[in-house]
């Protein structure tokens, strides 16, 4: 049986060369990591939309625009993801975790001092090489 593939909106939100990152909940799937904040596209969203949706409801920031990043596929056993990553530089608000959650502004070449889900490891390869 083919595995249901979770699609979700990731958002890489830049300001200079610091990246935005939050703790993911003990208690969610790849808890206790840190990740880029996003969520599941839900049905009869756009990418975008999903993406605007879950940065207010996590890190309170209007996102005005964003330009796709890659696309990344990844089969963690126990789910299967599909990351849609965007970047976004055009943004209103003052971000933080608005669930909560540990968050941080982080230099792109402090990034590897920050343990990610193993789907992340090519997009912070091509964050390093691209920014
Ligand atoms: N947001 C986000 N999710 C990621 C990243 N990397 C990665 O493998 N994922 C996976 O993508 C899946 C969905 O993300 P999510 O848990 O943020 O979804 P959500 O905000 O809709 O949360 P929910 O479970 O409360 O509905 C999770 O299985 C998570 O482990 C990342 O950098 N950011
Ligand atoms: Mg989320």
């Amino acid at each position: 049986m083919t595995k249901k593939i979770i699609h979700v909106a990731v958002g890489v939100i830049k300001a200079g060369n610091t990246l935005f990152i939050c703790k993911r909940p003990d208690d969610k799937h790849q808890g206790g990591l840190w990740e880029f904040p996003g969520g599941k596209v839900e049905s009869g969203e756009t990418v975008f939309e999903a993406l605007k949706r879950e940065l207010i409801e996590e890190v309170a920031l209007t996102i005005h625009s964003s330009s796709q990043l890659m696309v990344i596929k990844h089969d963690y056993g126990d789910k299967c993801v599909k990351l849609d990553v965007h970047v976004v530089t055009d943004f209103s608000g003052d971000a933080h975790g608005a669930e909560g959650q540990l968050s941080a502004w982080v230099a792109i070449d402090k990034l590897s001092e920050y343990n990610f889900p193993a789907a992340n490891v090519e997009i912070i390869e091509k964050i390093k090489t691209q920014f």
